[in-house]
C-alpha cells in the first residue's frame, strides 16, 4: 500500500453474528481532499469509520490510515494520536464547562494550536463558562470540532458532523472544513445531506449494504456522468452494455438506465444500434444516489 494515502483499505469486511455490516470494500481517501461518504441508514458507514480508528477489529481484510496497519494494536494507537474525530455522539464530558474542557485536553497534545483555539472560539460564540452538558447540540457539535481542530490533525473524520446544526451553524461548519483542507488536513465525513455535500466534496464514496458503489471526483461527476436511458422499441431480451465507461446499470425490463462515467458516444451508438430510443442528460448527486438504491431494492 502506498502512504500518500491517507486512508486505504482492501477487502475490509466486518460481521456482527450474522450482519455483514461491510463486505469486501476496497477505498481510497486521497490527502488534502474533502472525502464525502454517503449511503443509507445501516450501509456500513460508522462501522467502516470505527474499524479505521482501531474502535472495531475488521473481520477480514486490510487497512491503513496514514500507513498505519489499523489492525495491529500498537499503530492503530498511533493513528489515534495523528487523527481527530468527531462522532455522532460527540463523546464530551458533560460535567466540565466549555472551558474547563478545552484546557484538559489541550494538556494532552503538545502542538495544540492556541491560535485555532482562540480563533473558533470567536467564531462558534461557545458559551466558555457554561457546563458541556447544558449547551446545545449544535454548540456540542461546534466544541467538538475545536477540540478536533486545534490539534492540527492530519485527517480529521467526522461521523454526520451537520445533524442538528441550523443553517447558519452548517455553512460556518462548511466553511471550517474548506479552510481545515486548504490549509492541509484531510477530511472524510459521513453525510446525508446531499446538497451540502455538492457545495465541498472533492471526491464521493458512497457504500450500500456494505459495498462500494461508487467512487468519483464530484466535478467528475457532475460534468462528466451522464444517465443514459435506453428504451426498448420491440420486446426483447434485456440489452447488456459490457463497454468502457459503463459504472452502472439498471433495468425494469422495458427501460435501461446506465451511468457512464466516460465513452457516452459509445455507449449511445451501441445502444442505437439495438434498435432502441436514447436519452442522455447529466447528473446530479441525487439522482444517482437515487438511481443506485432503487437499483439495489
Ligand atoms: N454493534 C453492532 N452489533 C450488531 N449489528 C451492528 C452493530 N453496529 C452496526 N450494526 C449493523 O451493521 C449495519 C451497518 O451499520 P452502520 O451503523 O455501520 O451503518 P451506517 O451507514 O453508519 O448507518 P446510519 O447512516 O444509520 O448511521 C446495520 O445493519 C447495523 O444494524
Amino acid at each position: 500500500m502506498t502512504h500518500e494515502l491517507v486512508v486505504e483499505t482492501r477487502g475490509l469486511t466486518k460481521h456482527y453474528g450474522g450482519v455483514e455490516a461491510v463486505r469486501n470494500l476496497s477505498l481510497q481517501v486521497e490527502p488534502q481532499h474533502i472525502t464525502a461518504f454517503l449511503g443509507r441508514n445501516g450501509a456500513g458507514k460508522s462501522t467502516t469509520i470505527k474499524m479505521l480508528l482501531g474502535m472495531v477489529r475488521p473481520s477480514a481484510g486490510t487497512g491503513r490510515v496514514l500507513g498505519y496497519d489499523i489492525a495491529d494494536a500498537a499503530q492503530s494507537l498511533e493513528v489515534r494520536r495523528r487523527i481527530a474525530y468527531v462522532g455522532e455522539d460527540k463523546g464530551l464530558y458533560g460535567y466540565m464547562t466549555v472551558a474547563e474542557l478545552i484546557r484538559f485536553t489541550r494538556s494532552f497534545y503538545a502542538d495544540w494550536q492556541p491560535e485555532i483555539e482562540a480563533r473558533l472560539l470567536r467564531e462558534y460564540q461557545l458559551p466558555t463558562g457554561h457546563k458541556v452538558k447544558a449547551i446545545s447540540k449544535g454548540m456540542r457539535t461546534k466544541l467538538a470540532l475545536l477540540l478536533a481542530l486545534a490539534r492540527r490533525p492530519e485527517l480529521i473524520i467526522l461521523d454526520e458532523p451537520t445533524e442538528g446544526l441550523d443553517p447558519v451553524s452548517i455553512d460556518e461548519l462548511l466553511q471550517t472544513l474548506r479552510v481545515v483542507r486548504d490549509a492541509g488536513t484531510s477530511v472524510l465525513f459521513s453525510s446525508h445531506q446531499l446538497d451540502e455535500v455538492e457545495r465541498i466534496a472533492d471526491r464521493v464514496l458512497m457504500i450500500d449494504r456494505g459495498q462500494l458503489v461508487l467512487n468519483a471526483l464530484l466535478d467528475d461527476l457532475l460534468n462528466n456522468y451522464r444517465n443514459i436511458t435506453v428504451e426498448s422499441v420491440a420486446p426483447g431480451p434485456v440489452p447488456t452494455f459490457d463497454l468502457a465507461g459503463v459504472e452502472r446499470i439498471r433495468s425494469d425490463g422495458h427501460r435501461t438506465w446506465v451511468l457512464a462515467s466516460s465513452n457516452v458516444d459509445g455507449i449511445v451508438a451501441h445502444a442505437r444500434s439495438l434498435h432502441a430510443t436514447v436519452q442522455v442528460t447529466s447528473v446530479n448527486l441525487r439522482d444517482v444516489f437515487l438511481d443506485i438504491v432503487r437499483e439495489a431494492s
